[in-house]
């Protein structure tokens, strides 16, 4: 075999004579490249090299010595960039913490906690770490930071006041009948159009649909009616393929947190603000959505209603600008579509694929329903006294936790103590919450999907449980504002889809959408 393998070193094949010739053309291109340059240029790009490469030693010996981590992390940004550009950060994050320890050192400046109890204290409300330069990178508007990017503590908790009533359903006309409506609506569609027969099999991407679902899901409650996602089976004003598209992009940002301020110095130029944020003259995406909120705002005469109506109506009425609902309206689409569709989908796919949880879960729905326990379409409160379902729920997102970006936080002026390391003012320190999920808290086999777990541990343990799960969504003054709506469309989805013996279609059809979700990537 050995004498068959001559590498052959031309065009683009890497053949070690190829790799030599390369190299050599590279050297004469930047040979001449450097030539042609003046030599003020030639001296101030050394000079800047020298200066980078002394401060990075600098830095790494200097700050955060103490703290263990990959070799380039301690230099430059660009190992963190790479993690990021992998497309698989949880794993990346995952891999670094088991083999780093709860803390890491994941670039000069920047640590990563797994620790579930360091980072509740670090999220806790009274402690006095900020929202760092992460969250610039998710501004929608460059002058006006929306609920997620907000890093002023005293104004974003006046944003919270006034929003709250909205996301919790308070404000909202038939918040827990909407969600009925959406579920049901789904049920149906897939029961008259997507059952295979012997003849024919039709290939449902429930991935797709699920999402159809939760869009729709949101934009009615945000505008009182749904935009039609499930009933156009079409991804309505491209906004989740805009979404997909811009987030490894946003995610860059992020790391080089400088990128925002000249994109916002940039911003201050009215054409260049078109193109580099969303705006209403955009077709697709999130400029679309600001023009259509600003429609929608335009059609609804004052005065507001005083009885219970929408999202929208609510934040206007709790005091937020036209101008600052539209962000919001945008943001709030965002942060809860993908984040619930995407525990659902993990919670179908680990179900399925486990034949005795499968059936365990089955037998208790039925059984509830034998014995008049639940009303149909299923209550939430009903839905929330079922133990095998909640066990599924809360060890689906475990197992999969939706949101896992590290927002950053500041360490205060003071410095602080995490996990034994003393760290300096300044510090930037992100969550891995995929790492926390799997905390030996959970038991001796926290990377497998095993219900039961919730339904064996005793009440202390149980408590300690449900404390770290609570990091799903946040913690303290800005822990998650849609939970509640989360939670509540897993509730009903369970239920409501195996009711209608969906199960059947579900299981022959769920490795064909798993399969043909992976290949159309
Ligand atoms: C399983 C589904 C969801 C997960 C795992 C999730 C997770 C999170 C997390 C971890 C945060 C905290 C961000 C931070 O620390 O800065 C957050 C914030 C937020 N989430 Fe969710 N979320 C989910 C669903 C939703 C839904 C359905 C909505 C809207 C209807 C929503 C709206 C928000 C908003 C507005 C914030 C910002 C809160 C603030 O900064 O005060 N989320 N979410």
């Amino acid at each position: 075999m050995s004498g068959d393998a001559v590498t052959v070193g031309s065009g683009l094949t890497p053949g070690t004579e190829g790799q030599g010739a390369f190299v050599a053309a590279s050297r004469v291109i930047l040979a001449n490249y450097f030539s042609s340059l003046s030599r003020t240029t030639q001296s101030i790009a050394i000079l800047w090299v020298l200066v980078f490469l002394v401060s990075a030693v600098f830095v790494r010996f200097t700050r955060l010595s103490n703290v263990p981590g990959p070799f380039w992390a301690a230099y430059t940004r660009l190992w963190l960039s790479k993690q990021y550009y992998s497309g698989c950060l949880y794993q990346k994050y995952h891999e670094t913490s088991r083999r780093w320890g709860p803390l890491v050192r994941i670039a000069p400046n920047r640590l990563l906690l797994a620790d579930p109890e360091a980072t509740m204290e670090m999220l806790s409300s009274r402690s006095r770490y900020e929202r760092g330069p992460w969250y610039d990178s998710f501004k929608i508007d460059p002058e006006r930071p929306n609920i997620v990017s907000q890093r002023d503590r005293p104004t974003h908790l006046r944003m919270r006041y006034q929003m709250a009533p909205g996301y919790s359903g308070k404000d909202i006309a038939g918040f827990e009948g909407i969600m009925d409506t959406r579920i049901v609506d789904l049920v149906d569609r897939i029961s008259t159009n997507w059952i295979s027969r012997p003849e024919r099999t039709l290939p449902l991407d429930i991935g797709r649909w699920i999402r159809h679902m939760t869009m729709d899901t949101i934009t009615h409650i945000s505008f009182g009616k749904p935009f039609g996602y499930a009933e156009n089976d079409r991804d309505i004003m491209e906004f989740t393929s805009v979404m997909e598209a811009l987030l490894p992009i946003v995610l860059h940002f992020s790391v080089f947190t400088e990128l925002n301020n000249i994109l916002r110095l940039l911003a201050k130029v009215g054409c260049l603000r078109r193109v580099l944020f969303p705006h209403h003259t955009h077709k697709k995406g999130l400029g679309r959505l600001r023009a259509v909120t600003k429609n929608i705002m335009a059609s609804r005469s004052p005065p507001l209603p005083d009885t219970k109506s929408d999202m929208l109506d609510s934040f206007l009425k709790n005091g937020l600008s036209p101008q600052e609902a539209e962000s919001e309206m945008a943001i709030g689409l965002v942060a809860g579509s993908d984040t619930t569709s995407t525990g659902l989908r993990a919670t179908v796919l680990a179900i399925i694929s486990n034949p005795l949880v499968y059936r365990k879960l089955q037998v208790e729905i039925d059984t509830c329903i034998a014995d008049g326990q639940v009303s149909s379409p299923i209550k939430d409160s009903e839905a929330r006294k079922m133990p095998y379902l909640q066990a599924c729920i809360y060890e689906g997102l475990r197992c999969h936790p939706p949101l896992v970006l590290p927002r950053e936080r500041v360490v205060p002026p003071e410095g602080d103590i995490i996990c034994g390391y003393k760290i300096p003012a300044g510090t930037f320190v992100g969550v891995n919450v995929w790492t926390s999920q799997r905390h030996d808290i959970f038991g001796e086999d926290p990377e497998v999907f095993r219900p039961e777990r919730w339904l064996e541990a005793s009440d202390e343990q149980l408590r300690a449980m449900k404390k770290t799960w609570e990091l799903i969504f946040g913690h303290g003054t800005t822990k998650c504002l849609g939970q509640q709506v989360a939670l509540m469309t897993m509730n009903k989805f369970f239920p409501e889809v195996s009711w209608n013996h969906l199960p059947n279609i579900l299981s022959n059809i769920l490795w064909i959408s798993v399969i043909l979700a992976k290949l159309n990537r």
